[in-house]
């Protein structure tokens, strides 16, 4: 019979609270851990009591079934107990790197919780794919520090193979060895059960490719693979650099489902950086927006796309509208709108009206046509609007009304 080894631990010097694990069932120690991680975990419990049950559902292999218990502990210690308000899953702190005199990262801090799904976006060479590989030791930064579940991220020139262990990052540049069967690939680089890698090669859509020669895959099949390879060597964080570049709407509509499941189904923490805001609003549950290799903001979707700080965040995330104050002045019969400032709007938030009251004049100088809406130029005065409709019947040169939804208007 196995002993719960956690039974006697201290209390927790931070909260003052019964050690937590004394009563853990004992499905928890008897599980899927392979050495590496039982010995992070042992030492971590060394130092850190504390941060070991967080710990607990990241020790080894994961499948439905570990993940199934997982949540009854979670069950059990719920997220608002100080256990799980100690540790964040990822911790960036104050990270910088130069490159030629020139600072491509400064002074970058973010966290990152354990399930949270996270988007780092910004123009190209803002810095993400720098900032993705040092936070899980693939990079090298000058100063600042990373810490991955409490523990300290080595950078990559400090340990002989980089990586920080139970992390996996896949590079925009991955390579699968040519002239090798898909099932050879994978083989050498599996960890888990025959059972729980299947179901990894279920998530990425890659069961009926096992058979097939590498150089006889498509690009996004190739890509999936590569991803299924690095999933199977039991990461508990998976980082993707750019994984939508290159493909098209069909293969990244299957990507983004094979995403989405690589954190419903195998419960690995995900974070990708991308540019295109059709790939990052649906998906994040907190965005991280770069320019220069700073944070410029970082907040839900919602905010990021509807309170931007500035116009460089709000022109990456869509099309906008942004008014001097004398411009939106021309604006002032639309209700509630705030006179004197410089406001940013969405096109949705303006529409083309038959109404005469509340309502700005303008002409139809543009339309742009995306399939399920129109983006329509209006000139207004000395200046023009971008207002999204659905009118079929709109043509340019029309004379229109336009109004708009004040309460969604942003003052910069
Ligand atoms: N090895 C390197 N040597 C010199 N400069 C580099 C190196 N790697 C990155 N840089 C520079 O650092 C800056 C940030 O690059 P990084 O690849 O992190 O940006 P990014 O936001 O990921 O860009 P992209 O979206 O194009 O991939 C860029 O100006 C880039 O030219």
């Amino acid at each position: 019979m196995q002993q719960n080894p956690y039974a006697s631990l201290p209390p927790s010097p931070l909260c003052m609270q019964p050690n937590p694990y004394a009563s853990l069932p004992l499905c928890v120690f008897a599980g899927k851990k392979n050495s590496a991680s039982f010995a992070s975990f042992s030492s971590l419990r060394a130092t850190k009591p504390l941060c070991l049950f967080a710990s607990l559902r990241l020790c080894g292999k994961k499948n439905s079934a570990s993940f199934a218990s997982f949540s009854s502990l979670r069950a059990t210690f719920p997220p608002e107990t100080p256990y799980f308000a100690t540790m964040n899953f990822l911790e960036v702190d104050h990270i910088s790197k130069e490159l030629n005199g020139t600072y491509i990262l400064k002074d970058v801090s973010f966290t990152q919780q354990q399930f949270e799904k996270l988007v780092i976006a910004g123009e190209t060479g803002s810095g993400k794919s720098s900032l993705m590989k040092i936070a899980c030791g693939m990079g090298q930064a000058d100063s600042g520090t990373v810490m991955f579940e409490g523990a300290k991220v080595k950078g990559a020139l400090e340990v002989l193979i980089p990586g920080h262990p139970g992390t996996a990052y896949l590079s925009q540049h991955f390579e699968l060895r040519n002239n090798y069967r898909v099932e050879e690939i994978l083989s050498y680089a599996n960890k888990l059960t025959d059972e729980s890698a299947a179901e990894v090669y279920e998530v990425c859509r890659i069961s009926h490719l096992l058979k097939r020669k590498t150089d006889q895959l498509s690009g996004g099949e190739k890509q999936r693979i590569a991803m299924a390879r690095l999933l199977i060597g039991a990461p508990k964080f998976f980082l993707l650099d750019e994984p939508y570049s290159n493909l098209d709407m069909i293969h990244k509509s299957i990507l983004k489902n094979v995403i989405q499941d690589i954190g419903d189904k195998l419960g690995i923490t995900c974070m990708l950086c991308s540019h295109d805001p059709q790939d990052i609003l649906p998906w994040a549950d907190k965005v991280l927006v770069m320019k220069d290799g700073q944070i410029v903001q970082q907040g839900s979707p919602a905010v990021i796309y509807n309170q931007p700080v500035n116009e460089y965040v709000g022109g990456l995330f869509g099309a906008y509208n942004l008014l001097s104050a004398e411009q939106a002045a021309l604006l002032k019969d639309i209700p509630g709108i705030e006179s004197g400032k410089r406001v940013f709007i969405r096109p949705e938030d303006l529409s083309i009206t038959k109404g005469r009251k509340d309502v700005v004049k303008g002409k139809v100088k543009e339309l742009s046509y995306f399939g399920s809406y129109y983006d329509a130029t209006v000139q207004v005065g000395e200046f023009s609007l971008i207002v999204r409709t659905t009118d079929t019947a709109l043509k340019v040169g029309a004379s229109v009304n336009v109004t708009g939804n004040a309460e969604k208007f942003w003052y910069l």
